[in-house]
C-alpha cells in the first residue's frame, strides 16, 4: 500500500514541528526519516499513524485519504523505542492483541500468533510476561505484535535505540531479515543513526528544522550527497571550501586532478577513510590521533585554510605520522563530489 504525505505540517501552539512535508513511500519500499535530535521525524511518522493531526496537508493511504481517520481504522502496524508492550499480559497475548481487538476467530488468532512468533525467534516465549525479557526480545515481540494483524503500512520509531551495541547490531540483521518476509509493506523506519539508515533504507529523507533536507535512494545519497548538512550528516564527510580556476578545482592553493569546477558548489565533500597519505597532495598538520580498532583517526589542520580541521582514517595496518608532523593529503577525484555551500 502506498503512503503518501502531501505538504504536511504539524504545529504544537506556536512551534512547527514539521513543515511541509511531501512525500510517497510506495508498497515493499523501506524509506528512513534521519536526522538530527528535534528535526520532526517522529512527528511525521505520528502524522501517518494518526497519533497527531496535521495543521495541513493531507495523509493517503492507497490513494484513500484518511486524514480524518483515527489511529485504529488506519491498519497501520507501529512499533516505538520503548517497545510499549502491555505490562500485565503474556507475550502471546501482547502479539494476539491487535487480532483480537479486531474480533477474529480464536483458531485463526492461535494461528497467526504462532506464525509471529515464529517468525521473530520468540516461540519459546510464549507464556511470559515482558518483564522477564530482555530489551531485544521486547523489541522483537512488538514487531510481531505490530506485524500480527497483517498491516500494509509498518512505523519504526527508534526501535533499536535502547539497546546495546551487539544487540543493535544482531536487531538490525532481523529487521533486513523480516523486509523479506513482508515483500508488500510499505516501511517508515525513523532513526537519527546513519548505519540504521543505510543498512536498512531503499530511499533516505534526511530531516532538520522541521523539513526534508534530500530524499535519495540510500548508497547514491552517501556517494554524491546533494547537500552540505546532508554530507556531514550521513558519513561524517569532511568539507573543503574549493577554488574554481578555469575548469580546475583548487583546494588551499593546490589543483585536485580529475576534479572539475560546477558552478554554485563551493565544497568539496571527501569521507574521512577515502583520503590517503602520499606525496603531491596538499599540506596538512596532524593535531590530533584516535586509535578506533581497525583504523586511526587523524585529525588535521590544512595550511592556508586556517577555519577547517579535516578528519583522515588510516587503516590501522599504516603507519601513524607523529603529533604535529606535516603531511601530504591526497584526494582521489573518483572519492571527491562537490556540494554548495551552506546559506543559513
Ligand atoms: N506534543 C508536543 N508538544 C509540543 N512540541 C512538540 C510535541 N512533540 C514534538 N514537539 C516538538 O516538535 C519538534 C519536532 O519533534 P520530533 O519529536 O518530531 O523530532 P524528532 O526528529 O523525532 O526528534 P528525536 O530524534 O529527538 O525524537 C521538536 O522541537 C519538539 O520539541
Amino acid at each position: 500500500m502506498t503512503v503518501q504525505l502531501d505538504d504536511v505540517s504539524v504545529h504544537f501552539g506556536r512551534t512547527c514541528a514539521l513543515e511541509g512535508l511531501s512525500l510517497t513511500v510506495a508498497a515493499g519500499e523501506t524509506v528512513a526519516l534521519l536526522g538530527p535530535s528535534g528535526s520532526g521525524k517522529s512527528t511525521a511518522l505520528k502524522a501517518v499513524a494518526g497519533f497527531v493531526r496535521p495543521s495541513i496537508g493531507r495523509i493517503r493511504l492507497a490513494g484513500q485519504d484518511v486524514t480524518d481517520l483515527p489511529p485504529a481504522k488506519r491498519g497501520i502496524g507501529v512499533v516505538v523505542q520503548q517497545y510499549a508492550l502491555f505490562p500485565h499480559l503474556r507475550v502471546a497475548d501482547n502479539v494476539a492483541f491487535g487480532l483480537r481487538a479486531a474480533r477474529k476467530p480464536k483458531a485463526e488468532v492461535t494461528r497467526r500468533v504462532a506464525e509471529m512468533l515464529a517468525m521473530v525467534g520468540m516461540t519459546s516465549y510464549a507464556k511470559r510476561f515482558p518483564r522477564e525479557l530482555s530489551g531485544g526480545q521486547q523489541q522483537r515481540v512488538a514487531i510481531a505484535r505490530a506485524l500480527a494483524i497483517q498491516p500494509k503500512v509498518l512505523l519504526l520509531d527508534e526501535p533499536l535505540a535502547a539497546l546495546d551495541a551487539q544487540l543493535r547490531a544482531d536487531m538490525l540483521g532481523e529487521l533486513q531479515k523480516l523486509r523479506r518476509e513482508v515483500p508488500d509493506v510499505a516501511i517508515i523506519y525513523v532513526t537519527h543513526d546513519q548505519s540504521e539508515a543505510l543498512a536498512l533504507a531503499d530511499r533516505i529523507a534526511v530531516m532538520r528544522d522541521a523539513r526534508l533536507v534530500d530524499i535519495a535512494p540510500a548508497a547514491q545519497l552517501y556517494a554524491t550527497p546533494p547537500s552540505a548538512f546532508t554530507a556531514s550528516f550521513l558519513g561524517g564527510a569532511n568539507l573543503l571550501p574549493v577554488e574554481s580556476v578555469g575548469e580546475d578545482v583548487k583546494v588551499a592553493g593546490h589543483v585536485l586532478p580529475g576534479v572539475r569546477s560546477t558552478p554554485g558548489k563551493e565544497l568539496l565533500c571527501i569521507r574521512p577513510h577515502a583520503i590517503r597519505l602520499g606525496s603531491d597532495g596538499v599540506p596538512v598538520r596532524v593535531i590530533a590521533t584516535q586509535w578506533r580498532g581497525a583504523s586511526n583517526q587523524l585529525t588535521c589542520t590544512v595550511e592556508g585554510l586556517p577555519d577547517v580541521s579535516v578528519r583522515i582514517d588510516l587503516p590501522a595496518d599504516r603507519q601513524v605520522p607523529a603529533l604535529g608532523a606535516q603531511v601530504s593529503m591526497v584526494l582521489p577525484a573518483e572519492a571527491c563530489s562537490l556540494v554548495p555551500a551552506e546559506r543559513r
